[in-house]
C-alpha cells in the first residue's frame, strides 16, 4: 500500500523541465579570457536531447560546438547556466565525481584518431582498459565478464579480426571503430564525438556513421556528434545548428510511408524559441527577403508572420 501510494505521488508530481532527457543545457555560458580579451564561446545556449537520440551538432568554425562538447564530457566547466547529463549536474560535481562521470557516464571520441588509443596496447587491450580502470569496487565487471564485453563490442562494431593489432597497424577508420568500442566499454548512457570523421575519406566516414548508428540502436546510447561533414545531414534523425554560441535551428528527419507503402524521408527545419521569445531566423531566409534590423510581425490564427519592415525609408 505504502509503495502504491509513493508510486501514485511520483506519477502526480510535476516533472522538472526535461526530467527524462539525456542532456539538458539551460542558458549555458562559457567565457574564455586570453591575453586580456574575453571571448564568449557560449552565450546562453539551450539544448535538450532525449534519451536514445542520435544528434549531429553543426555550425561554422568558432560557433562553440567543441566548447559545448568539452563541457558535456566533463572536461571543462561552464561560466554560468546549468547542464545536466544523465541526471548529473555538471556544475555541482566534485573532482572525484567528475572523474567517475568521465569513466562511467560519458564516452568520448576525438577527431585525431591517434588521440583515442594507446599505441602500445592491442585493440582488445585498449577496449578492456576503461573496465580495468573502473575496477570492481565501483561496480565494474570481473575479468571473465570483461573479456566477454570486449568480444561483444568487437562483434557489434565488426572489428573482431583486429583484436591483436596495435593502433599503428590499423587504418584511420579501423582506429575510430576501436575508439568507439573503447568509449562504450563501461556502457555509458551518453556517447560524445568531436569531428570523428574529420581525418577520414567520405567512404570510410560512412562506415563510422554506421558504427554510431549501431551503438545508438543496439547498445542504447544517446549519441551526439559534432561535425562539419555535410553528409551527416542524411545520416541522423536530428541536426542541431549552433550559431554564435547558441542553438539557432534544427532539422528533423523522419521516414513516412504513403498509402502505396512507398517510404520517403520527410525533412523539416525548425528554429529554437528561447524563454524570452527570441528566435534566430535562418540566415538564408533573411538574405532571400533582404530582412535586417527591424521586421514587421503579425499574429495570424495559427502562426506568426514575419515580413520585411514595411515602413523602412519613411
Ligand atoms: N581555451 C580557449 N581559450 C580562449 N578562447 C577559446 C578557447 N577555446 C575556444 N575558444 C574560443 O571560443 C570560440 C568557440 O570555439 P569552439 O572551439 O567551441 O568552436 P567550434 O564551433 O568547435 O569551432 P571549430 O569547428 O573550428 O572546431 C572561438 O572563438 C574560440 O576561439
Amino acid at each position: 500500500m505504502q509503495e502504491l501510494r509513493q508510486r501514485a505521488l511520483a506519477a502526480a508530481a510535476p516533472k522538472a523541465h526535461g526530467a527524462d532527457a539525456a542532456i539538458v543545457c539551460d542558458r549555458l555560458v562559457r567565457i574564455f579570457s586570453a591575453e586580456g580579451v574575453e571571448v564568449q564561446a557560449l552565450q546562453g545556449l539551450e539544448l535538450t536531447i532525449q534519451q536514445g537520440d542520435l544528434v549531429a551538432l553543426v555550425g561554422a568554425s568558432g560557433s562553440g560546438k567543441s566548447t559545448l562538447l568539452t563541457i558535456l564530457a566533463g572536461l571543462d566547466v561552464p561560466t554560468a547556466g546549468t547542464a545536466t547529463v544523465a541526471g548529473r549536474d555538471l556544475l555541482e560535481m566534485s573532482a572525484k565525481e567528475r572523474l567517475r562521470y568521465r569513466r562511467e557516464v560519458v564516452g568520448f571520441i576525438w577527431q585525431q584518431t591517434a588521440r583515442n588509443l594507446l599505441p602500445f596496447l592491442t585493440a582488445a587491450e585498449n577496449i578492456a582498459l576503461p573496465m580495468q580502470l573502473r575496477g570492481r569496487r565501483s561496480g565494474g565487471l570481473g575479468a571473465k565478464q570483461q573479456t566477454a564485453r570486449v568480444a561483444e563490442l568487437m562483434e557489434a562494431l565488426e572489428i573482431g579480426d583486429l583484436a591483436r593489432r596495435k593502433p599503428g597497424e590499423l587504418s584511420g577508420g579501423q582506429q575510430q571503430r576501436v575508439a568507439i568500442a573503447v568509449a562504450m566499454a563501461n556502457n555509458p548512457p551518453v556517447l560524445l564525438a568531436d569531428e570523428p570523421t574529420g581525418e577520414l575519406d567520405s567512404e570510410t566516414a560512412g562506415v563510422i556513421f554506421e558504427s554510431f548508428r549501431t551503438v545508438n540502436r543496439e547498445l542504447g546510447a544517446t549519441v551526439v556528434i559534432v561535425t562539419h561533414d555535410p553528409m551527416v545531414a542524411g545520416e541522423v534523425r536530428r541536426t542541431v545548428a549552433i550559431r554564435d554560441g547558441r542553438t539557432s535551428s534544427e532539422v528533423l528527419r523522419r521516414t513516412v510511408t504513403d498509402e502505396h507503402g512507398e517510404e520517403s524521408i520527410n525533412e523539416r527545419e525548425y528554429v529554437m524559441l528561447d524563454r524570452t521569445g527570441r528566435v534566430q531566423l535562418p540566415v538564408k531566409f533573411l538574405e532571400a527577403l533582404g530582412m535586417e534590423h527591424r521586421v514587421a510581425v503579425d499574429l495570424a490564427a495559427d502562426h506568426i508572420e514575419v515580413r520585411p519592415d514595411d515602413l523602412a525609408g519613411h
